[in-house]
């Protein structure tokens, strides 16, 4: 392996403090080295980003992070530059302490920050407050610091993390620094690309600092970055048949549009065939709006039951309510044994009872449904979304997706995949009933629940990609997915 295979490989910030101790301990490189090659990748990364700038200010905290900034200062002001630098605390650790020195010795001014004084006028603002030491919410000084260096409206690289966000979740527990670039060394930190955390990293760089190979042998990621794929293309002699059957199960009264979006997802997800089980006064809005779609009215179980020997897959919630109705298709959904995807309703009632899902299942539950499935609160659920994706899938015996800013998908097992794909303009409705759509069609494909659950979000976070590129994020539809699904589907994108 090439050390750039590290680039989808994501790890706690443990395990990062352990190749840290083996570098140091194992390869002989002293830590200050390490900080010395910290600051120059930083320095490259921030000529590469803003190559016009002449002024700098480094914003330097109490620990390594704030030893990266002065080491950094240094070699700016050897480049020519002029760096400001401004400390906050005093310097704890060797190696921070004489880094402070180094840039003192060559000649620079360290100004001790203290709320209220002006910032310096410069081209770019370096946050080296904190990196992976982060233990809690920024202080409120310097959490006014952080409000005033975005009230310059000048940009900023944050060293290692942007100041604010726990780089093992991603959660930010107050203010955060709202970084355009951030310059992460040795590894990949898992929180930089999940929650919150999404919104104040801007372009994450990762620079190995030229470590060899051997260090991350032994070291499992915790997580890896989901990365372009997409299915092969089809067998000549495809028929609609050699495709699958998706049977989604759901429109109670009033929200027929849900289970439209769920099949009309499945069809152009690639299922051969899809079937919809609705309410009877749903059946001439989709015969009309889908004609492709094949909708049957179930008053009931039976009616239901009638139509699982042709399915080969269910996609049961999209509308489905809680009612007799829905609870009853439900249940009949579950006991079929069938493949199937959860989601919305459908996942409410199984936090309402219980079960483990059977083999090939995958469950989507943005934050709340979460919660509610886990038996906490969204906030909870949003403190270590890695530990929440995790217990939904033990806890229910499925591969489960967690939404929202860098979707997390998990398996029974513990592995996690992290999609760096999406942006806000998704945040609307339907669009999950889309996501339930294209991971049952990839059921239906052949994928396993893994590779269906895992392809089908990043399929849907990257049409939403485009999608939003072509007319912006505001006003973006559910149904503006559909046509860049299909190009990406086909490897099209391009
Ligand atoms: N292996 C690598 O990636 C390298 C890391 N380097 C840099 O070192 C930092 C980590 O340094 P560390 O001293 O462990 O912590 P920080 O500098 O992030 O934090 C400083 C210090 O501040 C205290 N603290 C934590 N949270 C708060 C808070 N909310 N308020 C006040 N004080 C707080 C705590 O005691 C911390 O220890 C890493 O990010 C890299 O930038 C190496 O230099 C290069 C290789
Ligand atoms: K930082």
């Amino acid at each position: 392996m090439t050390a750039s295979s590290h680039r989808h490989e994501l790890y706690t910030v443990e395990q990062v403090r352990a190749l840290d101790r083996r570098a140091i301990d194992g390869l002989g490189i002293p830590g200050y080295e390490l900080m010395q090659r910290a600051a120059a990748a930083a320095l490259v990364c921030l000529r590469q980003h803003w190559p016009q700038a002449r002024r700098i200010a480094v914003y330097c905290g109490p620990g390594n992070n704030g030893g990266d900034g002065f080491l950094l200062a240094a070699l700016g002001r050897e480049a020519g530059l002029h760096a400001d630098v401004l400390a906050w605390g005093e310097s704890r650790g060797d190696d921070a302490m004489r880094a402070r020195h180094e840039f003192e010795h060559s000649g620079g001014t360290v100004h001790a920050w203290r709320e209220g004084i002006e910032l310096p006028l410069v081209d770019v603002h370096v946050d080296a407050l904190y990196g992976t030491g982060l233990q809690r919410a920024l202080t409120p000084d310097v959490a006014a610091l952080v409000r005033d260096i975005h009230a310059t409206g000048r940009p900023v690289l944050a060293l290692d993390v942007p100041s604010g966000v726990n780089a093992d979740t991603g959660d930010v527990p107050g203010d955060a620094v709202q970084a355009d670039v951030t310059v992460t060394f040795i590894a990949l930190k898992r929180g930089l690309f999940t929650g919150v955390a999404p919104g104040y990293v801007g372009t994450v760089q990762w620079e190995s600092l030229g470590l060899p190979e051997t260090l991350w042998q032994g070291v499992d990621p915790d997580a890896n970055l989901m990365q372009p794929w997409t299915l092969p293309p089809r067998p000549r002699q495809s028929h609609k048949g050699s495709n699958g059957h998706v049977l989604a199960i759901g429109g109670d009264h009033g929200t027929a549009g849900a289970i439209r979006l769920c099949g009309e997802a499945a069809l152009r997800g690639g299922a051969g065939l899809v079937s919809v089980a609705t309410r009877a006064d749903h059946l001439t809005a989709l015969n009309s709006a889908r004609p492709e779609l094949m909708a049957h009215d179930v008053n009931g179980p039976q009616a239901l039951e009638a139509l699982l020997p042709r399915a080969t897959v269910l996609a049961v919630g999209p509308g489905l309510g809680q009612g007799a109705w829905g609870h009853a298709l439900w249940l009949t959904a579950l006991d079929s044994q069938l493949p199937l995807v959860l989601d919305a309703d459908g996942l409410n009632l199984l936090a309402l009872e219980p079960r483990e899902c059977t083999g090939s299942s995958v469950i989507t539950p943005h934050p709340g449904e979460a919660a509610r499935l886990l038996g906490c609160d969204t906030a909870t659920i949003g403190k270590d979304r890695y530990a929440a994706v995790r217990e939904l899938a033990r806890r229910y015996q499925a591969v489960a997706v967690l939404k929202g800013a860098g979707s997390l998908v998990a398996d029974p097992q513990g592995r996690v995949a992290v999609c760096p794909w999406g942006n806000p303009g998704m945040a609307t409705g339907g669009m999950g009933d889309l996501l339930t759509g294209i991971i049952a069609a990839l059921l239906a494909q052949g994928c396993d629940a893994w590779q269906a659950a895992c392809l089908g979000v990043s399929l849907h976070a990257r049409a939403g990609d485009l999608a939003a590129a072509r007319g912006g994020e505001r006003g973006l539809l559910a149904t503006d997915l559909l046509e860049p699904l299909r190009l990406l589907l086909n490897g099209r994108d391009a």
